[in-house]
């Protein structure tokens, strides 16, 4: 309080005693960020309970933020719960910009996500796609209906359980059913506002029921994640009793993360918590954010169908009618990375980049109090027409002749953030991506199936396209569809 009295802070409407500005936050929070931005400026300043906030709409704040400001802004903005279901805030995404972080950041770049473990796990998103694929051909011979929300979730799943554990869905009972429920369980929770986090009086008490729901969440990714790291210390060990105690190659994360725990030289001392809250972390961190971000897409395309034929002639230009799209075409589908950049545009599947103020700084001439939490609202971005020409329309053309990147260089558009903290998952996000879109689309036409349970029909864009609270933001109600099948040379091969 003493430091918020010296020195000028950025503008922002009045607050009311003890609240601040916590009566004007809605469910939607990037959407009430936007609408006072609107009135107070691209750099503004809230009072969340006893929290100083920082909010960001921009592209010149965000570049001061998160380029010329790094480092005063080098750490994520944790909570009580995200606090306590990352093990004590022991996870990569919440861990403190210090040794620790990157260790596990140079584990994640150059080994866990490297070139090289993308490439061995080619197959493997293959493999996923295809079965996605062959589903949809399968409900198509017989008009059936799909959720594509929930399938596109267990694809993305799917893949990062794999990565990380060796287990695919194959039921709906399984282990990565399981850890496809927790992810978005903890994306959700993740998101939401805790008034406990803000008014320092409330700390103790659990008003809206957080710390319940935390600890179920805690308890059932603990339970699932002892039985997997038990059953595969047991193969480890079987294995190495097998081959003369000589160490197997690492297959996937969980290996990897046990090599450096039974490492007695690893620069970093790693436990078994430390291990599970990596994996909750690109769990979560992984699931959601690519399902949502194929959802948002294709609702696009759905919604625009000259976009999604200009995408489709594309397509059969490079590829052809024979052979389905690879991810080794990527770099020549040109439109359909447009029409990515476009979706992530508007919908960016985390729609603020939080991080905290480690040191006081200035900032266009306020001053931001150390401490505070930033958000980056990079939906506001996308939608500002200061930024964009129309920008509520589905216009990929606007990226054609654009030298716009997402990678973290240009801060019109951020999807994976940018700096040090950038995502560590953007190259396989960016491989994977325009991969399976560009397939879904090659392969299928959709007939949308609307809230009352009938096909959508001569409603200009049938898609509902609101927004579900959380720290990533998926579509509120499921991409339910028909879909009908159109490739059908390409289809075959699917076997
Ligand atoms: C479309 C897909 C994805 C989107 C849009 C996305 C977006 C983001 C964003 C905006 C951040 C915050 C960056 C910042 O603070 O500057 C982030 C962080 C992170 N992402 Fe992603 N992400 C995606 C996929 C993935 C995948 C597939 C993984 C892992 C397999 C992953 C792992 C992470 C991790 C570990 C962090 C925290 C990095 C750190 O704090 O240093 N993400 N992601």
């Amino acid at each position: 309080r003493d430091k918020w009295a010296s020195g000028k802070l950025p503008p922002g409407p009045i607050a009311l005693p003890i609240i601040g500005h916590l009566h004007l936050i809605g469910p939607l929070i990037h959407h009430t960020f936007h609408a006072l931005s609107a009135k107070h400026g691209p750099l503004m300043h809230l009072r969340l309970g006893s929290i100083s906030a920082i909010v960001a709409s921009s592209p010149d704040m965000a570049r001061e933020f998160l380029k010329t400001h790094e480092l005063c802004f080098s750490m994520r903005a944790g909570t009580i719960v995200t606090n306590y279901v990352t093990y004590d805030n022991i996870s990569f995404a919440f861990a403190p910009y210090g040794a620790y972080w990157k260790f596990i950041k140079k584990i994640s770049t150059f080994e866990l996500l490297g070139n090289r473990m993308l490439a061995q796990f080619l197959p493997i998103r293959s493999q996923e796609l295809r079965s996605l694929l062959g589903l949809l051909h399968e409900k198509s011979r017989n008009r059936g209906r799909v959720n594509l929300s929930q399938e596109l979730l267990r694809f993305s799943n799917n893949i990062i359980c794999m990565m990380m554990l060796g287990i695919r869905a194959s039921g709906t009972e399984g282990e990565a059913e399981v850890a496809r429920r927790l992810a978005r369980d903890v994306t959700q929770i993740f998101g939401e506002f805790n008034v406990s986090d803000f008014v320092w009086f409330l700390r103790k008490w659990d008003l809206q029921g957080f710390k319940r729901r935390s600890e179920d969440i805690r308890r059932r990714f603990d339970e699932l994640l002892e039985r997997i790291v038990n059953e595969r210390e047991a193969v480890r060990e079987e294995e190495r009793r097998r081959d003369g105690g000589k160490r197997r190659e690492a297959r996937d994360f969980l290996d990897l993360m046990l090599d450096v725990i039974e490492d007695e030289n690893a620069e970093i001392k790693l436990t078994r918590d430390h291990v599970k809250a990596l994996v909750l972390d690109f769990f979560t961190a992984g699931t959601d954010t690519s399902a949502a971000s194929l959802e948002w897409a294709l609702s696009e395309l759905i919604n625009y169908p000259k976009v999604l034929q200009k995408a489709r002639e594309e397509i059969d230009r490079v590829v052809g009618p024979n052979r389905l799209v690879e991810e080794s075409d990527g770099p020549n589908l040109v439109y359909i990375h447009a029409v990515i950049k476009e979706a992530f545009r508007l919908h960016p599947a985390i729609p603020m980049i939080t991080r905290k103020c480690v040191q006081e700084c200035e900032i266009g001439g306020y001053k931001i109090p150390e401490n505070s939490m930033l958000f980056v609202n990079m939906w506001s971005v996308g939608r500002n027409p200061k930024y964009w020409a129309d920008p509520l329309e589905f216009r990929p053309e606007r990226f054609l002749e654009s030298h716009v990147d997402m990678k973290g260089q240009h801060f019109e558009l951020l999807p994976f953030g940018s700096g040090r903290r950038i995502c560590a998952g953007m190259s396989l996000a960016l491989q994977e991506l325009p991969a399976a879109l560009a397939a879904v689309i090659q392969c299928f036409d959709f007939e949308v199936v609307g809230p009352d349970g009938e096909v959508v029909r001569g409603k200009e864009h049938p898609v509902d396209m609101s927004e579900r609270q959380g720290l990533t933001v998926p579509k509120a109600t499921d991409l339910v569809c028909v879909p009908v099948a159109r490739a059908a040379k390409v289809l075959a091969t699917l076997g």
